[in-house]
């Protein structure tokens, strides 16, 4: 697995490989691998000749009160389990190389990034989709994997690939959960033990959702009112948000029917959480 750190010899990587008509599969993080993470390298190793991982922990898509200072990094261990999971080349830029000095130009995907975590982050959105946008211009990748935790930005990349006509394939996939029902995060690394057992309750909430919807439940208040109840009994989780939505277009519904998404984001003492379950819903 090779280490590529400039834009300059990311492209002539890429030109190298296309010329043997290989395609391309990228995933980008930002670091501290998890299984999470593997989950999407390893499906891009059966999907694709070559595996390219970014890990840029991307400052425009942070909040200025947010834990961008302190978001976990550990290199060394990133690189050594991205390589054991297929990957091929592992592209790391520094901060400058990605942002120049005098850069001027963002993507912003309107509407569907108010919402949400777009709105509890404002500008959030608008990093990610520049972000990606770049990313995708230096690995031009054929197709390009992504997390469903993260349901609403998987929405968001869609629309703007729709949107500008880029030829890539975005590949959602499933949510990779620890045995106990957490979904996987980077950012587990922050809780507390206690705080970590507290979480819980956001899967659980999610999953008796899931139960009563299954059941045959289809009020929308009720549902809602059965997460908020069985979170607001834990405490130190505090809910940012709960939304019963349609998905991936996030359309708001009054009645539950088609693909919809239940999503959340809750503080777990500082830690901010998110985690969501996608059901098919007949009427
Ligand atoms: N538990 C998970 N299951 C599947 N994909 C995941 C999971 N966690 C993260 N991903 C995906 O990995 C990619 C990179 O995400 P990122 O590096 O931000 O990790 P993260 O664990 O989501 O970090 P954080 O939760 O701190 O934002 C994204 O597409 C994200 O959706
Ligand atoms: C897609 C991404 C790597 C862009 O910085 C980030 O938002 C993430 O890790 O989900
Ligand atoms: N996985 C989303 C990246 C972020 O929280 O900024």
């Amino acid at each position: 697995m090779h280490i590529v750190s400039t834009v300059k010899d990311m492209r002539q990587v890429i030109r190298e490989v296309k010329v043997e008509n290989n395609t391309l599969g990228f995933v980008p993080t930002m670091g501290y691998l998890h299984e999470g993470h593997l989950s999407l390298i390893k499906r891009a190793k059966l999907e694709n000749d070559i595996v390219i991982v970014s890990i840029f922990v991307n400052p425009t898509q942070f909040g200025a009160n947010e834990d961008y200072d302190i978001y976990p990094k550990d290199f060394k261990r990133d690189k050594q389990l991205a390589e054991t999971a297929g990957a091929d080349y592992v592209f790391y830029p520094t901060v400058e190389e990605m942002y120049p000095t005098g850069y001027k130009t963002s993507v912003d995907v309107s509407e569907i990034t108010d919402r949400l975590c777009g709105a509890s982050r404002p500008g959030h959105f608008k990093g990610v989709t520049t972000i990606v946008n770049k990313l995708f211009n230096i690995v031009e990748p054929n197709r390009a994997y992504f997390g469903l935790k993260d349901a609403q930005q998987v929405a968001v990349i869609q629309q703007m690939v729709k949107d500008l006509f880029m030829n890539v394939e975005v590949i959602p996939c499933s949510i990779v959960r620890e045995s106990d029902g957490l979904a996987m995060s980077s950012r587990n690394v922050y809780l507390t033990q206690q705080d970590r057992s507290a979480a819980l309750i956001l899967s659980k909430s999610l999953m008796k959702a899931k139960k009563i919807i299954n059941e045959g439940e289809r009020d929308l208040k009720i549902i809602r009112n059965t997460i908020i109840e069985s979170i607001s009994k834990e405490a130190p989780v505090s809910v940012e948000y709960i939304e019963i939505i349609q998905f991936p277009s996030l359309e708001k519904i009054d009645i539950l029917e088609g693909k919809v998404l239940i999503a959340l984001a809750a503080k777990v003492g500082r830690v901010r959480l998110i985690d969501n379950v996608i059901l098919e819903v007949q009427k």
